[in-house]
Formats: C-alpha cells, sequence, structure tokens
C-alpha cells in the first residue's frame, strides 16, 4: 500500500496535524469516558493507551488503516505458514514453536507440530540429564555451569527471560551457574573462564547460522581452555558442548556430536527463536514445566491475536498506537520503562525485535518509504530511570513515546522466611506509585497540581509526552511468554501497515563484510587495504602500535 494520494492516510494526517495543537490534558477534559474506550482488559493484562494523543475519530482512522492494509489476512497467512519472510522466500513460523502437541500445522506437506515437539523432548533430555546430576565431564564429576555462546537472537532472549524468571528457578539435584557469553571482543569470556572449573562446564554454542564470527571466537577460546585441562578433544566435545543450529552440517563441521545437536529451521527468525531449542538455557534455569509455561502464554497471546477483533487486540492496538506515534506524530523515540527489576533486560531484547525487524526504509516491493517507520527504542527499569533519563522526558526538547509495564502483584507468595515480606510488598506499593505518577506527570505537566502559582520557567513541565502504561497480574513464565509474543505480534502489524518485511536483516551483513577485509589488513605485516584515508590513517596508527 502506498502512502501517497490515500484517503486514510490523508485523513490520519489531518487528524495529527490538528491533534498536534491539542494536548493530552485537553483530550481528558473533551472525552471523560477515555478509559473505557482506550483501557483494554484481557485476562492478565491491562493495557491503558488512554495517555496517548488519540481521540475517537484518530481511534477509529488507525483501524479503518489496518483494515485497508488487510491485517486481519495477514494475521492469518503469518500464523498459517504463508512466505511472509519475502526476501527470504520463508514462512516466520515463531507462533509454531508454541502450538500444543495436539495440534498440526501442515506447511509444503509437512506437521510442523511433529518437529517441535521431537525438538522439544530432545531440550527435555538434556536438562533431565543435567538436573539429575547425570551430565557428566570429562573427569566424570557433574555439570554445574552452563555457559550459553551466542550472539544478537541467540543470546538476547534467553539471557531476557532467564533474568526474568531467576525466581522460577527449578530446584535439582546439582546447584546450576548460568553465564552468557556474546561480546566478540573476549571481555565476557576472559573474565568468566578465570573464575570457572572446566570440569564442570557445559558451553552451550547458539547460533542459528552457526558461522557467525563473534560466536565462534568465543567458542574457540572455550575450546582452547577446555584443551588446556583435557587434550581428548572428542572426550571434551562429548562432555562439554552442545550446539543449537538450523545448520547441523556446521555443527558437524565444528565437532559437536550427533546427540549433542539440537536443531531448530530457518523458518523461526534468531529474534524470533527463544522459544525453540534456543531457549535452553531457560528450560535448564526454571525446569521444563515452567518453559512449557512459557510457551503456553505465549499461545494463548497467538490466539487472542488471531482471533480478536482488531478494536481489543492488544498487539493489534500496540502496534496501531506505535504508527500513530513514529509515522503520524514524528515521535521518534520510544523507550521501555517496566517497573520491576526481574524485567531489567527487557528493553534491550525489544531493541533487537523492533529495530532490526523495523528499522527499515523500502517496502517489499523495493519502493523506498516515504514516512517515517521503527522509532528509536531504549529503556531500562524505570525507577532507575527516574534517576538518570527522565529529566530529558519530562523537560527536554525530544518527544519521547514511552511504555509503561508492572506486575499488579509481588511477594505475596515469597517464602524467604527473613521477616521481610511485608517490606517487599510496600517496596513493590512504591513501585507501582511511581510508575503511575511518571505517566501521569508526562501526559499532564504541572496540570497535575492544583496551585495556580506562577513558576520560575525551570520549574515547569509541559506534560504531553504520549504513553502506554502495560500491567501484568503478575510476572511468571505464562505471563511473560505472553508479554513477549505480544510485543512480537506488534512489530508485526507495524509492518504490515508500513508494507516491509520484519523478518529479514539486510543491514546488518555489509559491516561483516568490510570487518573481515578490515582483519586482514590488521593481521597481515603491510596495510594494502584500498580505503578511505579515515580508516586508513586509523588502520595505521592501530599497526604502528598494536
Ligand atoms: O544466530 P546467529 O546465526 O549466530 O545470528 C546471530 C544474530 O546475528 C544477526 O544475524 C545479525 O547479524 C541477528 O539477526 C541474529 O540474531
Amino acid at each position: 500500500m502506498t502512502s501517497d494520494n490515500n484517503k486514510i492516510w490523508k485523513k490520519l494526517n489531518c487528524l495529527a496535524r490538528s491533534v498536534e495543537q491539542s494536548s493530552i490534558f485537553d483530550l481528558f477534559e473533551k472525552e471523560p469516558e477515555r478509559a473505557s474506550r482506550f483501557l483494554l482488559n484481557h485476562s492478565i493484562y491491562h493495557l491503558d493507551f488512554t495517555k496517548q494523543l488519540i481521540n475517537q475519530d484518530i481511534f477509529e482512522g488507525l483501524l479503518e488503516l489496518a483494515e485497508q492494509s488487510d491485517l486481519e489476512d495477514k494475521i492469518s497467512s503469518l500464523v498459517t505458514g504463508s512466505s511472509v519472510n519475502i526476501s527470504e522466500g520463508r514462512p516466520a513460523l515463531h507462533s509454531a514453536l508454541r502450538l500444543p502437541e495436539s495440534d498440526s500445522l501442515m506447511v509444503n506437506g509437512r506437521n510442523l507440530v511433529k518437529d517441535v515437539h521431537q525438538t522439544l523432548n530432545e531440550v527435555e533430555r538434556i536438562v533431565s540429564k543435567v538436573h539429575k546430576g547425570q551430565w557428566r565431564g570429562y573427569s566424570g564429576r557433574a555439570i554445574t555451569d552452563i555457559i550459553n555462546i551466542g550472539v544478537g537472537g541467540s543470546d538476547l532472549g534467553p539471557f531476557m527471560v532467564t533474568n526474568a524468571l531467576k525466581d522460577f528457578k527449578t530446584s535439582c539435584k546439582v546447584d546450576l551457574d548460568f553465564h552468557f557469553v556474546s561480546s566478540m571482543d573476549g571481555t565476557q569470556i576472559f573474565k568468566l573462564l578465570d573464575q570457572l572449573n572446566p570440569e564442570t562446564c557445559l558451553f552451550i554454542i547458539s547460533s542459528k547460522s552457526f558461522t557467525t564470527v563473534d560466536t565462534f571466537y568465543n567458542a574457540n577460546t572455550a575450546m582452547e581452555w577446555m584443551l588446556g585441562a583435557c587434550s581428548n578433544k572428542k572426550l571434551v566435545l562429548k562432555q562439554h558442548f552442545v550446539g543449537i543450529s538450523a545448520c547441523p552440517e556446521k555443527m558437524k563441521f565444528w565437532g559437536i556430536p550427533e546427540q549433542n545437536q539440537l536443531l531448530f529451521w530457518e523458518w523461526v527468525g534468531g529474534r524470533f527463536s527463544l522459544w525453540s531449542a534456543i531457549g535452553l538455557p531457560i528450560a535448564l534455569s526454571i525446569g521444563m514445566d515452567n518453559f512449557k509455561e512459557l510457551l503456553a502464554g505465549a499461545h494463548e497471546m497467538d490466539k487472542h491475536f488471531a482471533k480478536t477483533p482488531l478494536e481489543k487486540n492488544l498487539p493489534v492496538i500496540l502496534g496501531l498506537v506505535g504508527i500513530w506515534n513514529a509515522t503520524f506524530l514524528s515521535i521518534n523515540a520510544h523507550t521501555v520503562l517496566p517497573y520491576d527489576g526481574r524485567l531489567q533486560y527487557l528493553p534491550n531484547y525489544l531493541t533487537q525485535l523492533e529495530m532490526e525487524s523495523n528499522g527499515k526504509a523500502v517496502t517489499e516491493k523495493g519502493d523506498t518509504v516515504k514516512f517515517k517507520t521503527c522509532p528509536i527504542l531504549w529503556g531500562d527499569i524505570g525507577p532507575n530511570a527516574q534517576h538518570a533519563f527522565y529529566q530529558l522526558l519530562h523537560q527536554g526538547t525530544q518527544k519521547v513515546s514511552c511504555d509503561f509495564i508492572a506486575p499488579i502483584k509481588r511477594y505475596h507468595n515469597t517464602k524467604n522466611g527473613s521477616g521481610t515480606d511485608e517490606y517487599l510488598i510496600k517496596q513493590h506499593q512504591l513501585s507501582l506509585a511511581n510508575c503511575l505518577a511518571q505517566s501521569r506527570v508526562l501526559a499532564f505537566g504541572n496540570k497535575v497540581v492544583s496551585s495556580n502559582d506562577e513558576l520560575p520557567a525551570h520549574k515547569f513541565y509541559n506534560g504531553n509526552q504520549p504513553s502506554t502504561t502495560i500491567l501484568i497480574d503478575e510476572l511468571n513464565p505464562r505471563s511473560l511468554g505472553g508479554l513477549i509474543a505480544m510485543y512480537e505480534h506488534k512489530v508485526y502489524v507495524m509492518a504490515m501497515i508500513w508494507g516491509i518485511n520484519p523478518f529479514d536483516q539486510w543491514g546488518v551483513e555489509l559491516g561483516k563484510v568490510i570487518a573481515d577485509e578490515i582483519l586482514q589488513a590488521i593481521q597481515s605485516d603491510h596495510n594494502n587495504l584500498k580505503s578511505d584515508i579515515s580508516t586508513n590513517s586509523l588502520l595505521d596508527i592501530i599497526k604502528a602500535k598494536a
């Protein structure tokens, strides 16, 4: 769809220019019934977008835009396995990873659900062996340290979820510690290896392509370190390395024995892959039952996404609000602010999910888009960010849209025996109060206080920063699964309306090629690089001083 001369795009552009003259405060004055219109309650999720610069006309216009973009058909194409990843000619079936075993999904004559559950059984086999202390290292000692080596989608999802669900860490025969190594410069692995005992380490090499250089430099360092302790490479590979990839032949080439290989498929995008075998560290941490709860929560959200009318559909609303802010109001910064320390890494995870998916300027047909697409996304734990970057949100010169996320209940069934539960519940109430306070001040500025006194300029809060608040009954594997799936589908909604392909990432490829050329120049005796004067001069300095 093109935005040129399109009636609904024109109408929404007009509405945007008009609402820009108004304010969130005015909208609340004019529409006292906003809470019944713009606050959706769906089972354990409560999505409040009343504090967006949206009124009833705009809301209806956005729904019309979704209809005109054939969104319902496109949602159906996604979950039934059409080739929605056009540039790579394949489906994007992360939702299939969450289907129950009793379901079936035939794609090209193959029931994918069977494959998915076969792999889940393999994951379960490994989890059980490690948990029972039966997976032993070369010296016969049980594994105690799990080290995930991967980057991007092969790191961020498992890392975020393992941290978010630490309260659900399963108790088993061995006390497991989890470590995540991603950065190519070696910082993480260098520090980590010093603290570990090679006899009890299990390295998980996670890479969809099994070619990502960052991952293989780290993996090779780990292998060298292991061989320093046990020179029998075959034994080391068998007892200390698991591979997870969509390319079994590459795992084999690296030396991963067949029984230590876990497979997933080309139709799973890297940043959508935590539900696949890539989730092994999660399953090892929270146990298989909880991992299945995570999948079940995501599956509930998939069903909601596929079956709920657009105006009540949580991911659709999140997506339409996102489009309204980025494309029509030109608000090109978006921040995600969880009021729960367990979700510390959610913003970082969403950075890849949203920006690698939708940070694009050409449509699926190859036309340049004539509007703004994905905003810059960042975030942090909300309460900490209050003491860091909220100053800019309240009094800076940038328009920023915000997502506040908070569980309603926390610490209600802790059994820490320290007698602090009552105080911890109060701490959570403090956090909730701050969450609501911040969205209120961001929306209404100084108008939240009744005093009419003239304020000095530096105490002025303009307000009018739009936000959405997502309350979740409580954070557990099921609710987290649904929350992540909600954001995955939000990304798809936005891409479909913009007409772009959210499932490829060609923008990351050229840098890899050029880095390879420069690495060769760094490692050779001469600088033969045919490059620009800046790069060449920097390279000369590096070569002279390294
Ligand atoms: O899992 P792989 O193939 O190692 O890729 C890791 C990450 O690298 C990227 O391809 C970008 O370079 C991401 O899309 C992906 O999640």
